[in-house]
């Protein structure tokens, strides 16, 4: 039974399919009609065996959209299985999503009415689906759909999951869900758990992708996304690059933007924001977005092909496959897979040598990572370990791409379309569409320009749309038992669709990635595997928490490419995995008591720490009167200072690996052997007789005479840089001296 008692049946041929208006990562949207009413409606057909969800969420899905009543969230008729897919019948949103109309003619965003109506729309939706006990958990430009007379709707349940229900409660709020570039940091921290603030965080991710025409960090690769989420300070709206966007929307984008979930303001607290009361209604601020555009399904097929052309140009086999991630964010799309295979392919993605990340948007310049190959080798593999593995049929990131680019692909004249995209706009274009649909013409300005769409792209949809029609029914209320059997003996389908895909360049794609993802996969987990290990008594301590802003050892590495100008610029010195920077510096002397302990006052590593400070704050040296023996005056301090600052990071990096070895062992023992630089006793091992324990003890007696060396080594370096100290304070004593008698000199001189 639908709205207003009206009853909408579930049996396919009561259903006409129309036009394809949407598509994503599990679903296609089809304009269809509802022959019995002669009415409009949307149909989501989401491919069971493309589908990340398990049927539990699709019935979630389901049966949440049709107990929801509220005019800002999309509603569903019915919903009914037809062969492999999942019909969900549902209103009509005849001018498609927010990122759609982004795309085709705002590709850097609204202006702020629009954004505000846009907005307050949407927070009121979260606001009753907060209210009901539903997180949402894909809030993004895509799931915000509107109609013509200016209505926003929030569409696409796919992955809500009801606070209240018990039974999943856990498991669904433990699980990753979502879409990275708009997930909250401690949705993506497996094991925190979170709430509705992750909704919070969302829709201020969401603000931001209608004021720039793309989410921060989308042109990343999915591992990248999560670790610059969890580590990078939240983006934001800038107070002077976006001067065009008023303080109480920067204001209102920053409060949901907190990483602390605790200090972001409930739906219904932030609808009482400044910012949401002067917004106008959606029918003056959004209405005029659209028009003159041409319809939906038009629009959708002109970014399809456009998409296509792009993919098309990319040519280097590394450029495709970031191009596929990027697509993926680019079109909004929220079926973030957690097959771990995939998700390693996807961290080999994170190229070192990444030039053109250098070419970074508002939220790049904010990027200070503090991880390095070896850092995120690590964090990968715990995040990898926490994921949740779907099990589920293979519905892998590449594949669901590789669908889609087949698709794309087998279109026609794409440097046509993207000429026809390149200016994002239409104002005075009108869109010619022929009977055949085969032709997708736009024209501006008298010069008509046409971009065809090629038979075979019309072959394969109608393949597609005979396919469908073809299916047998399974009409009736969505049976769990009935989907999962057949999913499961249809499972593999995938691969067996996209070699339906006819086009010969489809093809040729398919190939290469078949043969290019696995081995990437593959290198991946030995990449991971590789990754040397930050744990155990070496590991340098990691200051890099999961929410600093910046971190005292910086990425020589993998993130090379994500330090910005000002770290850049403060570079010292790239040594091994690590680089340091005076900023780093400047943090050596504040390692916290917890990471570095039982730093004795006598202990000689204190000498070495207070370095840090003479660095940035020179204080005066006890100057030896006498003058050096030999004064190299091309030696200028200035030529010093790299060498010393070496000297410095080094001390300060051994300095650390000794405390944490002798924070590993014996403390008290350990410690005062290492200030000592004697050999502590050997434990009782004798008194336990214990082979286990004669073998520990040869081991720590071992790693005592290791450190023993390297204290010595740390003393020796600690001595020559004093002396360099000293030689720094002579040589700047000389140089005042000889800068004096030269001014003396010209003075006499001018008076001679
Ligand atoms: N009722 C509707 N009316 C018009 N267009 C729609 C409707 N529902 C969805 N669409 C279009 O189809 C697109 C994909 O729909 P939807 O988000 O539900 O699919 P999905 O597979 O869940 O995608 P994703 O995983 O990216 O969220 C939307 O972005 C939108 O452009």
């Amino acid at each position: 039974m639908g709205r207003m008692g009206k009853a909408y049946t579930v049996n396919p041929k009561d259903y006409k399919l129309l036009e394809e208006v949407g598509y994503g990562a599990s679903a296609v949207v089809y304009r269809a009609i509802y022959i019995p009413f002669n009415e409009v409606v949307a149909i989501k057909c989401l491919d069971l065996d493309r589908c990340n969800s398990n049927l539990d969420d699709i019935r979630r899905e389901a049966q949440t959209m049709s107990l929801i009543d509220h005019p800002n969230v999309i509603i569903a008729y019915c919903s009914f299985v037809v062969e492999a897919n999942l019909w969900v019948v549902m209103p009509f949103m005849a001018e498609g999503s927010c990122l759609h109309l982004m795309k085709i003619a705002y590709s850097d965003g609204f202006e702020e009415p629009a954004i505000g109506s846009i907005l307050k729309e949407t927070l009121k939706a979260l606001e009753y689906l907060h209210r009901q006990g539903h997180i949402h958990r894909d809030v993004k430009a895509g799931n915000i759909l509107l109609d013509t007379s200016g209505v926003v709707k929030l569409a696409d349940f796919g992955v809500s999951a009801c606070m209240f229900d018990a039974g999943d409660r856990q498991r669904s709020r433990n699980t990753f869900v979502g879409t990275p570039c708009w997930m909250a940091p401690e949705v993506l921290q497996p094991g925190s758990g979170y709430n509705s603030k992750a909704d919070i965080w969302s829709f201020g991710i969401t603000a931001l992708e209608l004021a720039h025409g793309h989410a921060p960090f989308s042109k990343y690769p999915p591992m990248k996304v999560l670790l610059m989420t969890i580590q990078n300070a939240p983006p934001g709206l800038d107070y002077d690059r976006d001067k065009k966007f008023s303080k109480s929307f920067k204001e209102m984008v920053a409060m949901c933007l907190v990483k602390d979930q605790t200090k972001r303001p409930t739906a219904e607290k932030l609808l009482k924001h400044s910012f949401f009361k002067h917004v106008k209604p959606p029918e003056l601020s959004v209405k005029k977005l659209f028009a003159d555009l041409p319809p939906l399904w038009n629009r959708v097929k002109a970014i399809q092909l456009k998409d296509a052309a792009q993919l098309a140009l990319k040519k280097m086999p590394s450029a495709e496959q970031e191009a596929l991630s990027q697509s993926e964010y680019q079109r909004g799309v929220s079926a973030w897979n957690f097959d771990v295979d995939d998700l390693k392919a996807q961290a080999s993605l994170v190229r070192d040598d990444d030039d053109d990340i250098l070419e970074t948007r508002e939220e790049d310049e904010s990027v200070k990572f503090g991880g390095d190959k070896g850092f995120f080798g690590s964090q990968a593999n715990k995040l990898l370990c926490c994921l949740q593995v779907t099990t589920g049929p293979q519905s892998s990131l590449m594949n669901v791409q590789q669908a889609d680019y087949s698709r794309q692909l087998s279109g026609g004249k794409l440097s046509q379309v993207d000429n026809l995209n390149r200016k994002g706009k239409f104002p005075e274009s009108d869109l010619l569409e022929t009977s055949s649909q085969e032709k997708v013409g736009w024209k501006r300005n008298g010069s008509s320009t046409e971009a065809k769409v090629s038979t075979s792209e019309n072959d394969v949809k109608q393949a597609k749309a005979k396919t469908v029609k073809s299916y047998q029914t399974r009409s009736g209320p969505l049976m769990p038992g009935t989907v999962l059997s057949h999913s499961l003996s249809e499972s593999g389908r995938t691969s067996e669709s996209l070699s339906r895909d006819t086009s010969l360049l489809s093809k040729l794609a398919k190939g290469r990635f078949e043969n290019e993802s696995q081995p990437a996969a593959e290198r991946a987990t030995r990449e991971v595997r590789k990754a040397p290990s930050f744990s155990g008594p070496l590991m340098l301590p990691n200051r890099a928490s999961a929410n600093s802003l910046s971190a005292p050892i910086k990425s020589s590495g993998g993130f090379r490419d994500s330090l910005d100008d000002k770290s850049k610029t403060n570079l010292v010195q790239i040594k091994g995995r690590f680089s340091v920077t005076s900023e780093n510096l400047d943090l050596v002397k504040d390692i916290p008591l917890s990471t570095v302990p039982r730093r004795s006052s006598q202990s000689p590593l204190k000498k070495s720490a207070s370095v840090g400070e003479w660095m940035f704050e020179p204080k005066k040296m006890p100057v030896n009167n006498q003058p050096p023996k030999e004064i190299n005056n091309n030696c200028a301090p200035v030529l010093l200072l790299p060498h010393l600052q070496n000297l410095l990071q080094q001390t300060s990096i051994q300095q650390d690996i000794i405390m944490n070895l002798l924070n590993s062992l014996q403390p008290a023992e350990a410690i005062e052997a290492a200030q000592n630089g004697k050999l502590p006793p050997l434990p009782r091992g004798s008194e336990n007789n214990g082979s286990v324990e004669a073998a520990s003890s040869e081991r720590e007696r071992s790693l005592l005479i290791k450190i023993t060396e390297l204290q010595n080594r740390m003393m020796n370096l600690t001595n020559e840089l004093d002396s360099e100290k000293l030689k720094y304070e002579h040589l700047q004593e000389q140089l005042k001296a000889i800068t004096g008698r030269e001014e003396n000199g010209e003075r006499s001189d001018v008076d001679a």
